[in-house]
């Protein structure tokens, strides 16, 4: 079937097929026609607005190229909405031969034809080669001000957070119960994300209040196994790996979770694992780490400012360590890490555990792929197994795996819309599969 010249079919994505705008009936189709267009409009609004500023901090030439990169935006977006094929990125930046490589390989290369994961990470792929093209605008993140203004909006979830946080570093009564609160905290700031509620900031100061009536939003939970592979006191690694999803109040969360883990000596050190550009709108680069724990530092509030204090020293002492790398921005799913960046998978094997969080990271574990729901996790990674692996994921897409047969359909005759709304979450946890082999 042809819609508005768009090759489609007006189907529900068929199990085990990779998720792709090709199925009308999908939220991948919805995110390509939708989504990802009012993203671009919005980022354009935001240049718009803040034209003055940002020529007053990159100078002259930058009011200028700012009409050009306007420009490419809007050609950006006419492209995806009239299905246009992905083009070869024309940088010299050191990702670009990677990425035109796998470019090359797709069989489908037009945006709702391509899988869906190729096409959305490449619109954001495209967003950078525009600014990487300019001269004065290089190093200009288009969503800093969508990000900062993010994490402001829910300094109040933060400052109770911090409070709570503090009072219980040392000596809680209950370790494995601070430390499982502690996760779920953690699994529903991952809803503050700005590129799924394209740039509306959630608030997220009522998710302490309501932790308890929350867990049966939890369709599968593993925090008691993420708990023991966690405190495990004969694991041979010090080391505990996070990769990051996004700012704001979701990045405080993963810094208490990493405080935690390093206070009650579950771990020594803790990498953490940052996008390279900026992407999906709020995802965490190294400058918005570095801005987090600026604004803590600055802050009045005595907790938040101590907690700024402790991490700067974290982060000083090597405690804290930040890991950038480019895989994190290719298109390529987790199961092609081992074989595209072997350096960076050899230093996953190094951890106790490896947390992935977010929907982004779990689409890329599950390879895109619309598995039965309840095929086993283990299965579902494909041989992606560097470690233990941890994924805390609010449900933002219609793929998911490691449910208790009977879930899935209990919950789609309950809500039909339950795997868009980011009202659900897994917490899920895969033993090393060099030990389950
Ligand atoms: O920030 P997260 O949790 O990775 O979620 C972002 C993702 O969620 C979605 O909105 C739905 O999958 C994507 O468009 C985007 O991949």
């Amino acid at each position: 079937e042809c819609t508005e010249n768009i090759p489609i079919m007006d189907i529900i994505t068929p199990r085990n097929a990779s998720l792709s705008g090709f199925y009308k009936r999908s939220f991948a189709y919805f995110t390509i026609k939708e989504r990802l267009p009012r993203i671009l409009t919005q980022s354009i609004d935001i240049l718009v607005r803040n034209k003055d500023d940002i020529g007053e901090e990159y100078g002259e030439k930058a009011k200028q190229e700012l009409k050009t990169v306007i420009g490419e935006l809007s050609k950006l977006k006419y492209e995806i909405q009239t299905n246009k094929p992905m083009l070869n990125i024309t940088s010299n930046a050191s990702d670009v031969k990677l990425y035109n490589d796998f470019l090359t390989q797709q069989p489908n290369k037009t945006y709702f034809t391509a899988v869906w994961l190729h096409a959305e990470c490449y619109m954001y792929r495209r967003i950078r080669e525009i600014f990487e093209l300019t001269e004065s605008l290089r190093s200009y993140d288009p969503f800093s001000i969508q990000k900062r203004s993010a994490y402001e909006t829910n300094s109040a979830a933060v400052l109770q957070l911090s409070k709570y946080l503090v009072s219980n570093l040392t000596d809680p009564i209950d370790t494995k119960s601070e430390f499982i609160k502690l996760l779920k905290l953690n699994l529903w700031g991952n809803q503050c994300d700005l590129s799924f509620s394209s740039g509306i900031v959630e608030d997220c100061s009522d998710w302490f209040q309501i932790l308890d009536s929350m867990q049966a939003n939890i369709v599968s939970d593993h925090s008691e196994d993420v708990w023991s592979a966690v405190s495990d006191a004969n694991a041979t690694s010090r080391i505990i790996d996070i990769v990051l999803d996004n700012s704001g109040y979701e990045l405080f969360t993963d810094l208490c979770l990493a405080d935690f883990l390093i206070s009650h000596k579950f771990a020594d050190s803790i990498r953490i694992y940052v996008k390279t550009i900026p992407w999906f709108v709020s995802d965490v680069m190294t400058s918005d780490f570095n801005w987090t724990l600026q604004q803590l530092l600055n802050s009045k509030e005595k907790d938040m400012k101590y907690l700024g204090q402790r991490w700067t020293k974290y982060v000083n002492d090597q405690i804290w360590t930040i890991v950038e790398h480019d895989f994190f921005t290719l298109p390529h799913d987790y199961s092609l890490m081992a074989s595209t960046a072997p350096a960076l998978y050899k230093q996953m094997q190094e951890a106790k555990v490896v947390i992935f969080k977010g929907d982004l990271n779990y689409r890329k574990l599950l390879g895109e792929k619309n598995w039965e729901p309840s095929t086993p996790c283990k299965v579902a990674l494909q041989g992606f197994g560097p470690s233990k692996i941890v994924t805390l994921r609010t449900v933002k897409c219609q793929l998911i795996c490691g449910l208790e047969p009977g879930v899935a359909e209990a919950l789609s005759a309950k809500d039909p819309e339950w795997e868009t709304t980011g009202k659900y979450g897994v917490i899920q946890y895969c033993d090393d599969i060099r030990k389950l082999e």
